[in-house]
C-alpha cells in the first residue's frame, strides 16, 4: 500500500502540471518526502534513488513550467522544492525518519517551501496583472488600424535587425505628413543607442526614400526610445526664413532651421559656443546670415563679426545702413544689423582684445550684481547684453600655422575658455569637420552647438567626430544645399535644413530691428575703450566703401560714413559709447590740436598750446584725420631709419584704433605723392619721410 503510495506518489510527484497552492504544494512535497523516507527506510531502498526522483521532479516541473510560460522565479522555486525535498529524504532514510531532528527539519522545510511558493505565486499574479494591464493600455490607446500596422511592422523590423524586443507605447504621425514617431520600450534594459546604431539598416529595410531616416533618440527616461521615421524628403525643398521678425532672446533660444518633422531647431548660446561646418557651396554663407538674423532679432545680443575674407559675411548687415539704403520710419538713422565688423587681422585683434577686456572687467565690476542674483553667470539682458563673436572660417584660424593667425587663435581660445560666465560666446564656422578642428579640446568642450552642412560633400565630413555618440548619420542623407545635421545639448543631432534667407530679408530685418539692438553696458563700453567706440570711424571702415555699389551717394563724397549719424544722441539720450566717443575726440583735439574731422564741422577749436604742433601737416587734403596726421608725425619722428606700417599702426592703435591696413593705404599714397620714400625690399621695407630721405 505504502509502496503503491510511494510509486503513486507520482500523483503529486509525476503530475508535473498539477496545480498547487503554497500550502498544498508544500504539504504535498513534505508528506511525499516523509512517505518515501519512512517506506524507503523500512524497505531499505537505496537512498540514491530518492535523489534521482527529486532531480526528475525538478526537471519535470521546470519543463512544464516553461511550457506554460511561468516566470523564472516560479520555476526556480518549484525546482528548488523538489531538490530540497529529495535531499531531506535521502538524509532521513540513512539516519532514520522518525527522529525529532528529522521530523523538525521536515516541518521547517515544509514551511520554507510554502513561503517560497507563496511569493512565487504572488509574483506570477503580479506578472499576469501587468500583462493584462499592458494589453488594456494598448487597447485603450486605440491605435488606429494604420498605426497598429506601423507599430507591428517596426516591432518586427527591430526584432529582425537589432535583435531587440520592443513594446510600442505610441505612434504619432507628424502634422506635416512627412513621417511619424514611435515611442518604444526596448525590453531587457536595452537603451536607445542599440537601435540608433542600426539606423541605416532600419531605413533600408523600411525602404525609405533617399534623404529619409529612422533615427532613434532617448525617450522620456532611459528605458524608452523615440524612433523618428521620415517618409518624405523635406530637405530637398527650400524653407524660406519666416517673415516674422519678432524679438528673440539668447536665453530662450535662437531658431536656426527646421527638422524633418518641421520642428524648429534652436541654439541656446548663453553658455555654449557653436561650430558650423560647411564646405564651399553647401550653404554656409546663407546659414551664417540666418544666424546673424537671429542675433539681430535678439534684444540681448550684440554681434561682432570677424571675416578675414573681405568681411563678406557681415557686409550685408552693414552696407544697407551704411549707404542709407533703408529708411527708418522716424527718419532716424538705421543701425546696422551687427555691432562690429572686422575684415582685417588688425581689426580682428582690436575686437578680440576688446572682448577680453570686456569679459575681464565684467568679472570685477559685476561682483555685486552676481552676489545679489546669487549666481556665477552674469544675468544677461537688454541692459547687459551678451556679446557673440561670429568668426567666419574661425576654425581654420585656430589650426593655422601662420604667425598672425596664431595670435588671433590664441585670443579666440581665450575668449572661449574664459568668458562663458561673463556672457561672451563665439560662433565659429569651418570649411570641414576635420580632426584638426575637432581635435581642439576647447572646441569639443565649449562648442556643443554643432551644425554640419553637407551639400553632399563627403570630403572632410567626419560626422562621427562632429556628433560623437550619434550613430547612423550619413552625409548622403542630406545631399542638398542648406541641408545637413544639427545637434545641441538640448536636441540630439539629426537631419536639419537651414532656412533660406534672401538679401531683401536681411535688409528688412536690419530695418525692423534697428531700435531693438541693445547698447553695450557702461561697464563694458569703458573696458572696450576707444577701439570699440571708434569702430565705425571713417578710416576704420574705409574698406567697406570699396564694396559700396555706387559712390555717387550724397554722403559718399565725404570719407565719413552715414553711420556716424548713429553717434548722434537719440531722443536726447547719450549712450555711454557716444559719450565716450565725444570725450575721446575732445581729448585728441586737446592733445594734438589737430584739424577737425571733415564730418564734425563744429570742432574748429584752436590748437591747444601744449599739444604737438602738427600745423605743418595741414593743408594737405588727404591728411584730413587726426589719425592720419599722427601717422605722418610718426613717420617724421622715425627720421632717417624710417618706419613701417605695423609700427605706425601699433603707435596709433591705442588712441585711434587705426589698423595696419589703413596705414598701408596712407603710406602708399604718400609714396605716390612724394611725401614718403620706400626703402628696402620685402620684410626689410621701410618708409622714410621725404624730409629725411632727401637730406644727407
Ligand atoms: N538653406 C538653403 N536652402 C536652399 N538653398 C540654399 C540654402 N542655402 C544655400 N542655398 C543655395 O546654395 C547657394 C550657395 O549658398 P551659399 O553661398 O550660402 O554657399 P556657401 O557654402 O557659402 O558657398 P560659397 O563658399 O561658395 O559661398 C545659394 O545661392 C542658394 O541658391
Amino acid at each position: 500500500m505504502s509502496t503503491a503510495t510511494a510509486n503513486n506518489s507520482s500523483g503529486p510527484v509525476l503530475d508535473w502540471a498539477a496545480g498547487h497552492g503554497p500550502v498544498t504544494g508544500a504539504l504535498s512535497a513534505t508528506t511525499g518526502a516523509f512517505a518515501i523516507a519512512t517506506t524507503g527506510a523500512a524497505t531499505s531502498m537505496p537512498p540514491g534513488w530518492v535523489l534521482a526522483v527529486g532531480a526528475a521532479g525538478a526537471v519535470g516541473h521546470t519543463v512544464v513550467g516553461l511550457r506554460v510560460r511561468n516566470a523564472g522565479r516560479t520555476l526556480a522555486t518549484r525546482a528548488a522544492s523538489w531538490l530540497i525535498g529529495a535531499g531531506w529524504t535521502t538524509w532521513a532514510m540513512t539516519t532514520g525518519p522518525l527522529t525529532w531532528a528529522a521530523l523538525g527539519s521536515l516541518a521547517t522545510i515544509g514551511v520554507g517551501i510554502g513561503a517560497a511558493a507563496r511569493s512565487a505565486a504572488l509574483y506570477e499574479e503580479a506578472r499576469e496583472d501587468e500583462a493584462i494591464a499592458a494589453e488594456q493600455r494598448q487597447i485603450a490607446a486605440e491605435l488606429s488600424a494604420e498605426r497598429r500596422a506601423i507599430a507591428a511592422e517596426w516591432v518586427d523590423r527591430i526584432q529582425r535587425i537589432c535583435h531587440i524586443t520592443v513594446r510600442v507605447l505610441g505612434v504619432e504621425k507628424w502634422e506635416t505628413g512627412a513621417g511619424y514617431s514611435l515611442d518604444l520600450e526596448p525590453q531587457g534594459g536595452i537603451t536607445y543607442d542599440r537601435i540608433a546604431q542600426h539606423s541605416v539598416q532600419l531605413s533600408a529595410d523600411a525602404r525609405l526614400p533617399h534623404g529619409c531616416t529612422a533615427t532613434a533618440s532617448p525617450g522620456i527616461h532611459q528605458g524608452r526610445t523615440i524612433l523618428d521615421v521620415t517618409t518624405v524628403n523635406v530637405l530637398q525643398a527650400d524653407c524660406p526664413y519666416p517673415d516674422d521678425y519678432g524679438p528673440l532672446s539668447v536665453l530662450t533660444g535662437l531658431p536656426w532651421g527646421v527638422r524633418t518633422n518641421a520642428d524648429i531647431v534652436r541654439a541656446y548660446l548663453r553658455e555654449q559656443c557653436a561650430l558650423v561646418v560647411g564646405p564651399t557651396g553647401s550653404g554656409k554663407t546663407n546659414m551664417v546670415h540666418t544666424i546673424l538674423a537671429g542675433f539681430a532679432r535678439a534684444e540681448d545680443v550684440l554681434t561682432w563679426v570677424i571675416d578675414l575674407n573681405a568681411g563678406s559675411a557681415g557686409l550685408p548687415w552693414v552696407l544697407p545702413a551704411l549707404n542709407g539704403d533703408i529708411e527708418h520710419k522716424d527718419d532716424k538713422p538705421v543701425r546696422p544689423g551687427i555691432d562690429w565688423l572686422a575684415a582685417s587681422y588688425e581689426e580682428a585683434m582690436l575686437m578680440l582684445d576688446a572682448a577680453l577686456a570686456v569679459g575681464l572687467h565684467r568679472k570685477k565690476a559685476y561682483q555685486d550684481l552676481l552676489a545679489k542674483a546669487n549666481t556665477d553667470l552674469l544675468p544677461i539682458s537688454a541692459r547687459i547684453p551678451q556679446i557673440i563673436l561670429v568668426i567666419d572660417e574661425g576654425a581654420e584660424i585656430l589650426v593655422s600655422t601662420d604667425r598672425q593667425m596664431k595670435e588671433l587663435a590664441k585670443k579666440i581660445l581665450e575668449v572661449i575658455r574664459m568668458l562663458r560666465a561673463m556672457g561672451i560666446r563665439t560662433v565659429l564656422t569651418a570649411l570641414g569637420a576635420t580632426g584638426s578642428v575637432l581635435g581642439n579640446l576647447m572646441i569639443r568642450r565649449e562648442g556643443k552647438v554643432r551644425v554640419a552642412l553637407t551639400g553632399g560633400e563627403t570630403e572632410g565630413m567626419d560626422l562621427g567626430k562632429m556628433f560623437p555618440g550619434r550613430r547612423g548619420l550619413r552625409v548622403e542623407q542630406a545631399p542638398y544645399k542648406g541641408a545637413g545635421f544639427m545637434g545641441t545639448p538640448e536636441s540630439p543631432a539629426g537631419l536639419f535644413k537651414a532656412w533660406r534667407i534672401l538679401p531683401n530679408q536681411i535688409r528688412e530685418i536690419t530695418a525692423a530691428t534697428s531700435d531693438r539692438h541693445p547698447r553695450l553696458d557702461d561697464v563694458s563700453a569703458k573696458a572696450a575703450g576707444p577701439a570699440y567706440a571708434r569702430r565705425w570711424d571713417a578710416e576704420r571702415t574705409a574698406w567697406m566703401r570699396d564694396h559700396t555699389p555706387s559712390n555717387d551717394h550724397p554722403d559718399s563724397g565725404t570719407p565719413g560714413l552715414r553711420l556716424s549719424a548713429l553717434n548722434a544722441p537719440e531722443n536726447g539720450q547719450v549712450s555711454p559709447e557716444d559719450e565716450m566717443l565725444r570725450r575721446f575726440r575732445a581729448e585728441i583735439d586737446a592733445q594734438f590740436g589737430t584739424a577737425p574731422e571733415p564730418r564734425t564741422p563744429t570742432t574748429d577749436a584752436p590748437p591747444a598750446s601744449g599739444g604737438l604742433n602738427l600745423s605743418a601737416l595741414r593743408g594737405q587734403p588727404e591728411q584730413d584725420s587726426p589719425a592720419q596726421q599722427a601717422a605722418l608725425a610718426a613717420l617724421l619722428a622715425a627720421g632717417r631709419d624710417g618706419t613701417g606700417a605695423s609700427a605706425i599702426a601699433r603707435a596709433l592703435a591705442d588712441q585711434y584704433g587705426t589698423t595696419r591696413q589703413t596705414v598701408v593705404g596712407w603710406l602708399k599714397t604718400w609714396v605716390q605723392d612724394g611725401t614718403a620714400v620706400r626703402v628696402g625690399e620685402g620684410t626689410k621695407a621701410r618708409y622714410v619721410h621725404r624730409s629725411h630721405a632727401s637730406g644727407d
